[in-house]
């Protein structure tokens, strides 16, 4: 008989017959706002077809309301996204001591573990992660994998490179949905100009185990980002959940090939507040597994600051958040949370 400490590993959360009370959550307020049968057509988050002509518009339109949207066309090929999806099933699936073989180290956040935020809530998330923020993972996929070391990190390498493609049309699409373009960012005109790497970026693959009491449990608990966006696939089984004050928290129903566009808290910062980061979480299933897979792009490497664009500032103002580089916003979010982005403003609109 297994005992209570190793029964409740990370890594063995998927064979618990009963919720542990560590991991039993109590309803919040927006839970009751709207049941999931009462949501209509447009209180979903759109799905925005890339090749539309009308794209900036209508980005911009779902941001304004949603803080995200959804994307069909995007170039990403479906062998991609399923490669990347049996990576991270063939890796969650290990024994749990393996998996912890290639755990986060002290002094980094790079490899297996549980949620980043988790030490912001009492209780227990049900899922566990791998995350990918250097190159670091190499050495890992070599001890989990040694015979497929290559094949592993090829998808990684192929994920990051079209994932950044990605990001960059995304980033052209949504300053132009507020009217100004990349060479109104110094930073973004540079790495347009030289077709240099666009900065900061990590890969998060999350697993959400099945789960004896979903009702109870959480797999993620409600965040922002804190990127400028984050681009999210996420296996067939639903799970994420945005919020919005008129409809509490509303399912965004996973549709094959269909990736999703979470605004972060950098980019509230860029657009000075006109486009807010995405209040979001992910609930788990009693039946089904579930796989998401996040990138995470979070601006300008180095000592560049990220500043409300000046242009869409005006001349008289007011800029409403402090300039801010990737890393020291990363410091403060992880010592106050969800109180980051006030701590970052300047004007207090109410005044
Ligand atoms: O699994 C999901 O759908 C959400 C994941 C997420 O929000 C994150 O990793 O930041
Ligand atoms: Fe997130």
């Amino acid at each position: 008989m297994p005992s209570i400490v190793e029964e409740i590993c990370i890594g063995n959360l998927g064979s618990l017959q009963t919720l542990p009370d560590s991991f039993a959550w109590k309803p919040t307020s927006g839970d009751s706002v709207l049941p999931s049968s009462a949501t209509t057509v447009e209180e979903t988050v759109p799905v925005i077809d890339l090749s539309d002509h009308d794209v900036t518009t209508l980005i911009g339109n779902a941001c304004k309301t949603w803080g995200a949207f959804q994307i069909a066309n995007h170039g990403i090929s479906q062998k991609l996204l399923d490669d990347i999806e049996s990576l991270c099933k063939t890796f969650f699936d290990m024994p749990s001591e393996r998996k912890l073989e290639a755990g986060s180290s002290d002094k980094g956040v790079s490899g297996y573990g549980e949620p980043r935020i988790s030490p912001f809530f009492e209780k227990k998330m049900w899922s566990e992660g791998f995350t990918i923020a250097d190159g670091s993972y190499r050495n890992q996929f070599r001890t989990t994998w040694p015979h497929e070391y290559t094949k592993y990190c090829g998808i990684i390498e192929e994920y990051e490179v079209e994932m950044e493609k990605l990001t960059r049309r995304l980033l052209s699409y949504l300053l132009g949905s507020l009217g100004v373009t990349m060479d109104d960012i110094e930073w973004a005109k540079k790495s347009e100009n030289s077709g240099s790497e666009m900065g900061r970026r990590s890969i998060r693959l999350n697993y959400y185990p099945v789960c004896p009491e979903p009702e109870r449990a959480m797999g993620l608990a409600a965040h922002t980002d804190s990127t400028i966006l984050t681009i999210l696939h996420q296996s067939n089984t639903g799970g994420l959940q945005v919020f919005r004050e008129e409809s509490g928290w509303v399912t965004v129903e996973p549709v094959r090939g269909v990736l999703v566009v979470n605004i972060g808290d950098l980019f509230h910062i860029l657009s000075n507040g006109k486009i807010p980061s995405v209040v979001h979480r992910a609930r788990v299933n009693h039946t089904r597994s579930r796989i998401s897979v996040v990138y995470l792009w979070g601006g300008p490497a180095g000592d560049v600051e990220i500043a409300p664009i000046s242009k869409i500032v005006g001349p008289v103002g007011p800029s409403l958040y402090r300039p801010i580089t990737w890393n020291e916003y990363l410091r403060i979010k992880f010592e106050v949370f969800d109180k980051a982005l006030d701590a970052m403003r300047v004007v207090n609109p109410t005044n």
